[in-house]
């Protein structure tokens, strides 16, 4: 017998018959055999889960199992971003066969980021795809990788280079299980909550520089507020322009610089992905007060309010925090692989305001090595 858990609240993407609803609540990982047989009902799941959250898999995994609907035992993946390879798809997939998963079979993948999108890539390839069910536990997780379909490994040439566009069937987002998250990791997902704000929705911003410490506190009203607005917003895009044909593109506000950073560091750890995206914001912001798209205000208060909350938003602090730094070309070198580039031409997410984001087309690249050469030297 499963306890009967109600969401605080739904957001749907809407992508006809590939529409899917997101719940938001907290204790929602109590209730999941119940969400999960009414959006899929006759489905039975395998649970692949990072290993740093054994105590929500064993939760998950005895629901399943008093309802029914597991398969077998949870398939676990070691933490951090050097999981999202090959190696660990390899492994992961062999582990969902040797399970038996077959075509009408259902994944869950729980955990943070890295577990969604290897967990996703691999669902989305397995006998040419089964569903996927998203119950993210990080604050990245649940404000952006669990919704949107996006999923895939990184390679030595850069993040994310393999993967597919796999929508979930459900996405389950328990904020309890944000209690037990590392404050650094915490973090690093409010850079994605602060996206939201600085892409398209300055009141939003202004609500974080007041509410931040709140949500920092993991104070329940503000916090919730924080998670729904991020995922009505990107579950809004989403269902506007799923695979990036257009203003999905803006999703990806300080991403062409943070995904070098964080490529260049190695995927060891050294900088999160939050921690990249922040600092590539900034960046993207000082870019665009170079090339006169916004006031220097704009910059000044996107970097002041990143920097408020802990992240390092110059490369002198990174180089501090880390002992060493990228060269230019080792960050011009991992941007040529950013997704974005079209018929060779640099595109990159600028900002003419906080709350206003846009698309710059062919950007040229001697510019942005004289920006980038000089915010090394900063
Ligand atoms: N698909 C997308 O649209 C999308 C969007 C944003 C980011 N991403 C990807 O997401 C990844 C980053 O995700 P992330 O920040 O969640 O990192 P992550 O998955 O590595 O999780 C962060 C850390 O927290 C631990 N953890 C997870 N949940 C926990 C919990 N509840 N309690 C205690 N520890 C917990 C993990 O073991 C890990 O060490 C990157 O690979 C990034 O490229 C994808
Ligand atoms: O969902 C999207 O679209 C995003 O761009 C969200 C990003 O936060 C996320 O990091 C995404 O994985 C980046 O995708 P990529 O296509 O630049 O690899
Ligand atoms: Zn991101």
């Amino acid at each position: 017998m499963t306890a009967q858990v109600k969401p605080s609240a739904r957001v749907d993407v809407e992508l006809g018959e590939r529409s899917y609803p997101i719940l938001i609540g907290n204790g929602l990982i109590a209730g999941a055999p119940q969400f999960l047989a009414e959006t899929l009902p006759g489905t039975r799941f395998a649970i692949v889960a990072d290993e740093a959250v054994r105590a929500y898999a064993e939760q998950l995994e005895a629901g399943l199992a008093g309802a029914g609907l597991l398969l077998g035992p949870t398939v676990y993946v070691p933490s951090g971003e050097a999981s999202k390879s090959f190696a660990s798809l390899e492994r992961v997939t062999a582990a969902l066969l040797d399970l038996g998963v077959e075509r009408d079979h259902a994944v869950v993948a729980l955990g943070g980021g890295v577990i969604g999108d290897l967990a996703g890539f691999a669902a989305a390839t397995l006998k040419r795809g089964v569903r996927v069910v998203q119950v993210p536990t990080t604050l990245l997780a649940q404000v952006d990788s669990s919704v949107g379909g996006k999923t895939g490994i990184d390679t030595q040439h850069g993040k994310n280079l393999v993967g597919a566009f796999h929508q979930p069937s459900l996405v389950l987002i328990d904020l309890d299980t944000l209690k037990t998250l590392p404050p650094r990791e915490f973090r690093a997902g409010y850079a994605e909550v602060a996206k939201y704000g600085a892409l398209g929705d300055s009141v939003f911003f202004r609500w974080l520089e007041d509410n931040a410490a709140a949500i920092f506190e993991l104070d329940t009203y503000p916090l919730t507020d924080a998670v729904e607005t991020s995922v009505r917003m990107k579950a809004e895009i989403v269902s506007r322009d799923e695979k990036e044909a257009g203003d999905r593109a803006l999703l990806n506000l300080g991403h062409t610089f943070g995904h070098a950073v964080e490529a260049w560091a190695g995927y060891s750890g050294d900088v999160l992905h939050g921690e990249a995206v922040a600092l590539g914001m900034v960046l993207a912001a000082r870019f665009s007060e170079a090339e006169g798209f916004c006031a220097h205000t704009v910059s000044r208060r996107l970097e002041d309010h990143l920097a408020e909350v802990g992240f390092a938003t110059t490369f002198s602090e990174l180089r501090q925090r880390l002992g060493r730094a990228p060269t230019l070309d080792e960050l011009t070198g991992f941007m040529e692989q950013d997704k974005k580039v079209k018929d060779g031409k640099m595109n990159l997410v600028l900002l003419s305001g906080i709350g206003n984001a846009f698309v710059a087309k062919d950007v040229a690249r001697d510019k942005i090595r004289a920006f980038l050469a000089a915010e090394l030297e900063r």
